[in-house]
C-alpha cells in the first residue's frame, strides 16, 4: 500500500498557541492541494519550548488540539500525526502526540517517554507511559518524539510488534543536525522500516532548529529531505518495500535474544 506524506516543517511562535494554530491551519490548507494521505506536524507545535510558561499555555487534556485535528481530518479526509502538544494531565504536563484518522476519529496517542535534560524537560514535563503504537488503514505504525531516537532498544520494541513505519516529531537543534540524520537513517536500516521525521524550522530564544525533515526507506535510502527553513515536505512511501527488505535480510529471524 502506498501513502502520500506531507510533513509540515513549521516555524513555531514561542509561547503563542493562537498564532501557531493559524499557521498550522494555513499549512494544512496548502498541503491539501497535493491530497496527502497522512499529514505530520512537529513536536510542541502549539507552544514551542516555552516550558516556563506552560502552566498558562498547556492544553487541558489536549482538548483544543483534539477538536482541531478531528475537524481538520474531516475537512481534508486525511490522517493526522498531530506532532505533539503540551497536554495538562493529572500526572503533570505531558508532551503528547495525537493521531486522528481520515474519518476524524481519535486513533491513538503517545506521550514522550524520554525527557531531554539538556533542554530542561525533566523540570517542567511529566514522562509518559504509552507504547505509541497505532494503526491506520490496517497498517501498524509507531510514534516517537525527538530524543526518543537515541534509544534504539525502545525503537526495536516497536519493530518487534511488526511496525512498518516510525513517525518521529521533533524540535531538534541545528548544532546536532548530523546526529539527527545519522540516527534516523540507522533506525530505518536496523529496523527495516520507513522513518518519517518531521522537525520544526526557525529559532526560539534559546535554540535554532535544524529543519531537515526526512522520509527514509527501509534500506536507509533518503526519499525526501527538507532544507532549514519553513516548508512542506512531500513524499510517497510504498509499504510493500518493508516486506521485501525483511525477507532479503531476515534480521528478525536471525536475532539471538536468548544471548542479549
Ligand atoms: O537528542 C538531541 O540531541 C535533541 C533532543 C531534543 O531536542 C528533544 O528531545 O527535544
Amino acid at each position: 500500500m502506498k501513502f502520500k506524506i506531507a510533513c509540515l516543517q513549521m516555524d513555531i511562535a514561542f509561547g503563542n498557541p493562537e498564532k501557531n494554530y493559524h499557521a498550522a491551519s494555513r499549512m494544512i490548507d496548502m498541503a491539501s492541494s497535493q491530497k496527502p494521505d497522512i499529514v505530520v506536524l512537529p513536536e510542541l507545535w502549539t507552544t514551542g519550548y516555552d516550558l516556563a510558561n506552560l502552566d498558562g499555555t498547556a492544553d487541558e487534556g489536549a482538548q483544543e488540539a483534539k477538536v482541531f485535528f478531528h475537524e481538520a481530518a474531516l475537512k481534508h479526509q486525511t490522517h493526522f500525526i498531530g506532532g505533539s502538544v503540551a497536554n495538562k494531565t493529572e500526572a503533570g504536563i505531558e508532551n503528547t502526540m495525537l493521531i486522528f484518522d481520515k474519518e476524524g476519529e481519535f486513533a491513538g496517542k503517545y506521550s514522550k517517554l524520554h525527557l531531554f535534560r539538556l533542554m530542561d524537560e525533566h523540570l517542567y514535563l511529566a514522562a509518559g507511559k504509552d507504547k505509541g503504537l497505532f494503526s491506520l488503514d490496517g497498517h501498524k505504525f509507531a510514534g516517537l518524539i525527538c530524543y526518543d531516537i537515541r534509544f534504539p532498544e525502545w525503537v526495536r520494541a516497536h519493530a518487534l510488534q511488526d511496525v512498518e513505519a516510525l513517525f518521529i516529531v521533533a524540535e531538534w537543534p541545528i548544532q546536532r543536525l548530523e546526529h539527527w540524520r545519522a540516527l534516523l537513517i540507522a533506525r530505518a536500516i536496523e529496523n527495516q522500516c520507513f522513518v518519517i521525521a518531521c522537525n520544526r524550522a526557525g529559532a526560539d530564544p534559546n535554540n535554532t532548529f535544524a529543519g531537515h525533515s526526512m522520509v527514509i526507506g527501509p534500506w536507509g535510502d533518503v526519499i525526501a529531505e527538507g532544507g532549514e527553513g519553513e516548508e512542506i515536505l512531500f513524499a510517497e512511501i510504498d509499504l510493500d518495500q518493508v516486506k521485501e527488505a525483511r525477507s532479503k535480510i531476515p534480521i528478525f529471524t536471525d536475532r539471538r535474544p536468548e544471548l542479549y
